[in-house]
């Protein structure tokens, strides 16, 4: 092996292109590198070694098959990757493995791992225990057998079944009166051993006899939002059996105020405080059996992180193609006079059973994978009350099964966000939170199927990007334009995970992160562009900011593509469809927590006002590049989208009399800030929990004649000159072209030498 020190950053994965060198850094990304294909973390660690001192090597993703391996010097990166990308390696059992230099700003260890214990007292939580081989493999088999002679119920992640007594997950609770009947024979000699255990025999609180069963089967990668089981509904300690799979179940304790939704933050170990949360991790082997009591069951969520392998510490371990898991409790009867008051729901009036759900949401429709930050409604009393009769009415007309895969997405979009929040401190405005990221969270599914025509213009861009350029999409949602031109390597990024999801099921790499903070290298990318993403940013400053973002990352020399809707719209009866905002955001945006959302309110009511109460004109769904792309002449796709997204009844809506500044083209200051509708139908999947929550908070609302649910999305339509004069406010690059195309203004913008 080659071990002399360079500088040469090219080669191999990623093409050197004259005059562009990419600066290398210490971490190497290494591809076809990892535990899935034979290669222990510890022996890559060897390997890399012989280059000089490695500091970690970190499975990168899930697929086992990617590594990132950090150096203490960017010299030995280097001399690495110069000796072995591309090669064929002896040391790494004959592998040709790929390399690139990490494009990442890597977090620091603290916050990206989270170590996973093996033993409960590693874990340092009052009253959980971990009996690892509780059961044999013989009665394994036996319970797993016998599970499958019995029905199941079906939800939409996973299976499960009850007894004793059934968990009602709309109230997440049990009805007393609805006994099912004992725990089945199968189970009994599990009962008598557990029964025995000396945790229940000695404890202060009741545990027995454990009369109430739940079977919960999880297919590989499927996992449980964080929740507590309900102090109300059991008492004592909680105790369940992992079978088939194994999995790794996180634990995580809030403070008080962190229950504000809006002030939750990650911490690491170290600085826990105010507003934050303490998380342990727990790795639960088949066979094992988990006993939760005291803190660990009243005080402490628990959670199973969605993955299809864990990490445990160094191994990669994978989910089996199922676990099953039989949880056993103790029935309630009377209330929970537990200490831990602050999750207490039988002690303190509207305690959620998540730290995300308000108390009317936890009862009238969620269950313990239902966890919506983003949709909790208006905590007064009155308004709870008033969202009733909506939930009726919508989960009659909606299939119920979809509620909680959606809402489970949106738990973990959530749960995603927040840690995107570590990486930085400022504050996002109140309506693009609500108007835009909640927004796509709740039709990502059904935005994305709309979503496939390629706007020429944009790939005449990408296409024009020479081989081996390396381009990045901010705002990339569904990665429609991700791997537009094969020759080049495209990484995408959303606010929405939602939408990452997407991509990445689509094969491509692309992750979550906001538009104002990419968490790129300065000068990484050959190309950047930003499709329809400046026009839900809601003030000059974040758009700035968003496009000194994008030439940030581009190398000297490379181009960015930046497109937004026009208020110039060809079809002005598109504009008709929406709702124009009264006002303009006028305070400017300020990049830290004490930013207060300030609008200059119209007599009569403030922009977020008339949004609630607005019924909207009539919608037509459009497509992200313009309104217009669905008429696009020849191209393939516009006509398709056209098809999909009008319906009859949004021609016949289109009515001539209603205009606004905008769309009568007057004389008048354009109107540029508007609310644009986006109908989910009901039939569609993803008209789900996250949906019924938005019904029940007024934030969406019905339109049953459509048969849709209705989300508005904040715009600011750009007017003829704007985004060349903001663009022009960015230092170091110029404008090389600015142009206005299908109802879109745009500008290629290039970085200067
Ligand atoms: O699958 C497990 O081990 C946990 C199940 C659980 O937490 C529950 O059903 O409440
Ligand atoms: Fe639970
Ligand atoms: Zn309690």
């Amino acid at each position: 092996m080659d071990t002399t020190s360079s500088a040469d950053a090219g080669g191999g994965f990623i093409k050197p292109r004259p005059g562009v060198e990419h600066e290398p850094t210490a971490h190497l990304f290494v591809a076809n590198c990892g535990p899935a294909v034979g290669l222990s973390l510890d022996t890559i660690k060897t390997v890399f070694s012989t280059f000089g001192p490695v500091e970690a090597v970190r499975p990168a993703g899930d697929s086992g098959t990617r590594v990132v391996v950090s150096f203490q010097n960017p010299e030995d990166a280097a001399a690495a990757k110069k000796a072995l990308d591309g090669k064929k390696c002896d040391n790494l059992q004959g592998r040709v493995v790929f390399m690139q230099f990490s494009v990442f700003q890597p977090p620091s260890m603290a916050e990206e791992h989270l170590p996973v214990m093996t033993s409960s007292a590693g874990c340092g939580i009052p009253g959980l225990v971990l009996y690892p081989d509780f059961i044999s493999e013989e009665e394994e088999e036996r319970l797993l057998a016998a599970v499958d002679q019995s029905p199941w119920q079906v939800l939409a992640k996973r299976r499960v079944q009850h007894y004793g007594y059934e968990f009602l997950y709309k109230i997440r609770n049990v009805d007393l009166s609805q006994k099912l009947g004992e725990l089945p024979p199968f189970v009994e000699e599990v009962v008598t051993r557990l029964s025995k255990l000396p945790e229940l025999t000695k404890s202060n609180e009741p545990s027995l006899p454990l009369d109430q069963l739940t079977i919960n089967e999880y297919p590989k990668g499927v996992g449980l939002s964080p929740h507590i089981d309900t102090h109300s509904a059991f008492e004592g300690s909680i105790l369940s059996l992992s079978l088939a799979g194994s999995c790794v179940m996180e634990f995580r304790r809030y403070s008080d105020e962190s229950k504000d939704e809006s002030r939750i933050r990650i911490a690491g170990d170290k600085e826990l405080g105010k507003n934050q949360m303490e998380r342990r991790a727990l790795f639960l082997p088949p066979r094992s059996l988990l006993l939760l009591s005291g803190e660990a069951r009243y005080r402490w969520h628990h959670y199973i992180p969605h993955h299809k392998i864990d990490h445990v510490n160094d191994e990669v371990v994978e989910r089996g193609s199922k676990r099953v898991s039989f949880t056993f409790r103790k029935v309630r009867r009377g209330p929970c006079k537990c200490k831990f008051l602050q999750d207490c729901d039988s002690q303190v009036a509207g305690i959620p059973s998540s730290p995300f759900l308000s108390n009317s949401e936890s009862e009238e429709c969620s269950h313990s994978d239902e966890l919506d930050v983003e949709t909790r409604p208006d905590t007064s009393p009155e308004s709870s009350k008033d969202d009733e009769p909506n939930v009726e009415v919508f989960s009659k007309n909606l299939p119920q099964l979809e509620t909680e895969q959606a809402v489970d997405e949106v738990g973990k979009a959530e749960e995603t966000r927040h840690q995107l929040s570590r990486s930085f401190s400022h504050h996002t405005p109140e309506i693009e939170k609500q108007y835009v990221h909640k927004v796509y969270d709740a039709i990502a599914p059904h935005f994305s199927s709309t979503r496939f025509a390629k706007w020429p213009r944009v790939a005449a861009f990408l296409e024009a990007c020479s081989p081996g350029s390396i381009i990045a999409d901010s705002g990339c949602g569904n990665g429609k334009y991700l791997g537009l031109n094969p020759s080049c390597f495209f990484i995408g990024c959303d606010i929405s995970p939602a939408l990452v999801a997407i991509c990445d099921q689509r094969g491509h790499e692309a992750l979550v992160a906001d538009a104002l903070h990419l968490p790129y290298r300065s000068g990484f990318y050959d190309a950047a562009i930003s499709i329809a993403v400046l026009h839900h940013l809601s003030n000059d400053q974040r758009r700035i900011r968003a496009v000194e973002e994008l030439v940030r990352v581009v190398r000297p020399g490379g181009k960015v593509l930046i497109t937004v809707w026009a208020v110039e719209q060809e079809d002005i009866r598109l504009v008709q469809k929406w709702t124009p905002l009264q006002g303009k955001y006028t305070e400017p945006w300020v990049d830290d927590e004490n930013f207060k959302l300030h609008m200059k309110k119209s007599p009569s009511a403030s922009s977020l006002d008339i949004i609630q109460e607005s019924d909207g004109n009539g919608e037509r769904q459009v497509d992200e590049e313009g309104p217009l792309v669905g008429k696009r002449d020849g191209e393939e796709g516009g006509r398709r989208d056209c098809l999909r997204s009008l319906s009859e009844s949004d021609e016949q809506e289109i009515s001539d009399s209603s205009s606004h500044p905008a769309a009568a083209g007057t004389t008048q200051e354009p109107h540029q800030e508007y609310f644009v509708p986006w109908h989910l139908p009901y039939h569609r999947a993803e008209v789900t929990g996250a949906s019924v929550a938005a019904l029940a908070s007024g934030f969406a609302r019905k339109d049953d004649k459509k048969g849709a649910v209705v989300y508005n999305r904040y715009y600011h339509v750009f007017a003829e000159g704007e985004l060349e004069r903001l663009t022009s406010k960015v230092k170091g690059a110029l404008i090389v072209d600015s142009f206005y195309d299908k109802s879109n203004w745009c500008v290629i913008l290039q970085k200067l030498q």
